[in-house]
C-alpha cells in the first residue's frame, strides 16, 4: 500500500486500563478492573463495532473514548479540534425540558452554533416522528422515546467521531429499521463510528471491524464477520453448558 493509501488514525487508545472503587462499607473498598490494558487505532472512515457480555467493559471503554471519564491509566490519542459525541440512552437529557429544548441543548454541546442547532430542530422533530412529545417534558417519555430524540440529534450534529451505545436495541422495529438506514447512509458518507452492541447481527450488518471485548480485554479484533462469528460460538458454548 502507498503511503498516500494507508489509512489514518482519528484516535488511538493506547494501553488503557480502568479500575472502579466502590466503598462497600465504613473500612472496605472493592476494586473492580473494568478494562485491562486496551489499546487499538480508529481510522478515519471506518465503523467499529464492540461486542460483548453484560460487564465485559463496553460502555466504559466509550466513556473514555468520549472523554468523559479518564483512564485509570494508559491514553486516548486524539488530535485537538477532533469532535466526539457519545449517543447513549439516558445520557445528558435535562427531564424537566422538552424534547426540543434538549435537542437544541444537545446540538449546541456537540459543537453546533446557536443558528445551526435552531436549523436542526424541524429535521430532529420530523425524523424522531414524536409529534406532539417533542414540546413536552423528557420525564414523560418512555426509553425508546428518549433514544429516537438522542438518535435523531447525533444524526444531525456533524462530529468527526460518532460513538454509539446500544441505542439501536431500543425502540420500535420501525425506528429501529429506519435509524439503521441512516446509520449506514451516514457511514457510507465517511462518518466515523464506534458501535457498541450485544446484538452481533446488527454489528455485522453495520461494521466493517470489530472488537469483542470479554473481562475488560480484548479477546478478538478483525474483520466483523469473523469476530462476531467467534463471539456466537462463545455464547453458544456458555448456552451448551447452562443446559439451553
Ligand atoms: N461507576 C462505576 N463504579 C463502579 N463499577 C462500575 C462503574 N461503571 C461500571 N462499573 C463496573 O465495570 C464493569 C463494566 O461495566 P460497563 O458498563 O462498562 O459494561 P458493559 O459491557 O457496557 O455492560 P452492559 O452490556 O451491561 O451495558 C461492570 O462490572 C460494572 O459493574
Amino acid at each position: 500500500m502507498s503511503e498516500s493509501m494507508k489509512p489514518e488514525s482519528v484516535l488511538t487508545a493506547a494501553g488503557v486500563s480502568m479500575r472502579y472503587r466502590t466503598r462497600t462499607g465504613l473500612l472496605k473498598r472493592f476494586e473492580h478492573t473494568a478494562l485491562n490494558n486496551i489499546s487499538f487505532a480508529l481510522e478515519r472512515g471506518e465503523t467499529l463495532g464492540v461486542v460483548g457480555r453484560n460487564g465485559s467493559g463496553k460502555s466504559s471503554l466509550l466513556r473514555i473514548l468520549a472523554g468523559i471519564i479518564a483512564p485509570t491509566s494508559g491514553a486516548i490519542e486524539c488530535p485537538l479540534g477532533v469532535r466526539r459525541a457519545l449517543l447513549s440512552l439516558g445520557l445528558g437529557f435535562r427531564p424537566d425540558l422538552s424534547g426540543r429544548d434538549n435537542a437544541l441543548l444537545g446540538s449546541m454541546l456537540q459543537g453546533a452554533d446557536k443558528r445551526e442547532a435552531l436549523a436542526f430542530l424541524p429535521d430532529i422533530h420530523e425524523f424522531s416522528e414524536l409529534g406532539g412529545f417533542f414540546d413536552k417534558p423528557m420525564r414523560t417519555y418512555s426509553a425508546g422515546m428518549r433514544a429516537r430524540l438522542g438518535f435523531s440529534t447525533a444524526l444531525k450534529v456533524n462530529v468527526e467521531i460518532l460513538l454509539i451505545d446500544e441505542v439501536l436495541s431500543v425502540g420500535d422495529v420501525h425506528f429501529r429499521h429506519k435509524a439503521e438506514k441512516a446509520m449506514l447512509d451516514k457511514i457510507h458518507g465517511r462518518q466515523t463510528v464506534v458501535f457498541v452492541s450485544n446484538n452481533p447481527e446488527q454489528v455485522n450488518t453495520i461494521c466493517g471491524r470489530a472488537i469483542w471485548l470479554e473481562e475488560g480485554r480484548i479477546q478478538a479484533e478483525g474483520a466483523a464477520e469473523q469476530v462476531t462469528a467467534e463471539y456466537r460460538r462463545f455464547i453458544k458454548t456458555l448456552d451448551e453448558k447452562t443446559g439451553l
